[in-house]
């Protein structure tokens, strides 16, 4: 496949690797510094997009891919104010769109891991949940996707719960997730969920250990997309 590049930091080059490493060739690197060069090429020379900028450049580079018939595989977190209006794009154009907060396959089975837990916390009382995410001082957006996936995950399924908070900042009350978001190098990421209570505390643990399970996570996701229409998701993806 061709494989178009929208970003080339420290996702593309890595995604961009083992794109090579599995027979594909790239289409094109896009980066801030040649951002022009997207409207020299031609759509028909790119069979898929892999999206991996800043929150800034997210909108107009997955709008570029809908608008060009191309698939476009989004990982850029910090833009999601305006997916709902990538969403409608995609369904007019009869488009494919697919973002994950997180590509990794082991974080994928944390996701599950979380909801199946807030689940079981509905059968107690006097245990708080909070959310810590640990990611490298470049990272432009606070909290994680990823983390931001976690709270509604428990949202979604512990009855106490109806919304999420950064670092203490309102909406703080009872009913609040709270995430506490630390940059410290060279954290690819971790993410931690924490139950406790003054009998005992419960704790649920993903670390990444390198950047390596998001890019492949992406590459295998854009070998699936160019068969599918519409807005789509790991769910889609997974078989679990
Ligand atoms: N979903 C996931 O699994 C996952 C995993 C890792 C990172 N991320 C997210 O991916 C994004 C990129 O992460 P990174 O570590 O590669 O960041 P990075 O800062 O290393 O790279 C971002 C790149 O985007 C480029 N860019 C800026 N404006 C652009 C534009 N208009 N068009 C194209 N490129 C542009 C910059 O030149 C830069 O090279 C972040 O939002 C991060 O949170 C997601
Ligand atoms: O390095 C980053 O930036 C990461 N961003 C994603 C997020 O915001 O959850 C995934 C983990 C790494």
């Amino acid at each position: 496949m061709n494989i178009l590049l929208l970003g080339y930091g420290k996702m593309g080059k890595i995604i961009g690797e083992i794109a090579e490493s599995r027979g594909h060739s790239i289409a094109g690197k896009i980066n801030i510094d040649n951002k022009e060069d997207l409207q020299k090429l031609d759509p028909k020379d790119v069979d898929v997009a892999i999206e991996f900028s800043q929150p800034e450049a997210a909108f107009e580079n997955i709008s570029w891919a809908i608008n060009h018939g191309v698939p476009v595989v989004v990982g850029t977190t910090g833009w999601l104010d305006k997916k709902s209006e990538i969403e409608k794009m995609t369904l007019d154009k009869n488009g494919s769109f697919f973002y994950a907060s997180n590509f990794s396959i082991g974080v994928n089975i944390f996701f599950k891991v979380n909801e199946f837990l807030s689940k079981l916390m509905n059968e107690t009382t006097g245990y708080g949940v909070s959310i810590e995410e640990i990611h490298h001082t470049a990272k432009k957006d606070a909290p994680s996707g990823t983390a931001i996936t976690l709270a509604e995950g428990i949202i979604k399924n512990l009855n106490s719960k109806n919304t999420w908070n950064l670092n203490g900042e309102t909406p703080s009350s009872e009913e609040s997730v709270e995430i506490t978001s630390k940059r410290i190098d060279p954290a690819p990421g971790t993410h931690i969920i924490r139950y406790q209570s003054p009998i005992d505390d419960l704790e649920i643990t993903h670390t990444a250990h390198s950047r390596q399970g998001f890019a492949l996570g992406a590459v295998l996701v854009a070998e699936w997309i160019p068969e599918k229409k519409g807005v789509l998701s790991m769910d889609d993806f997974l078989s679990f």
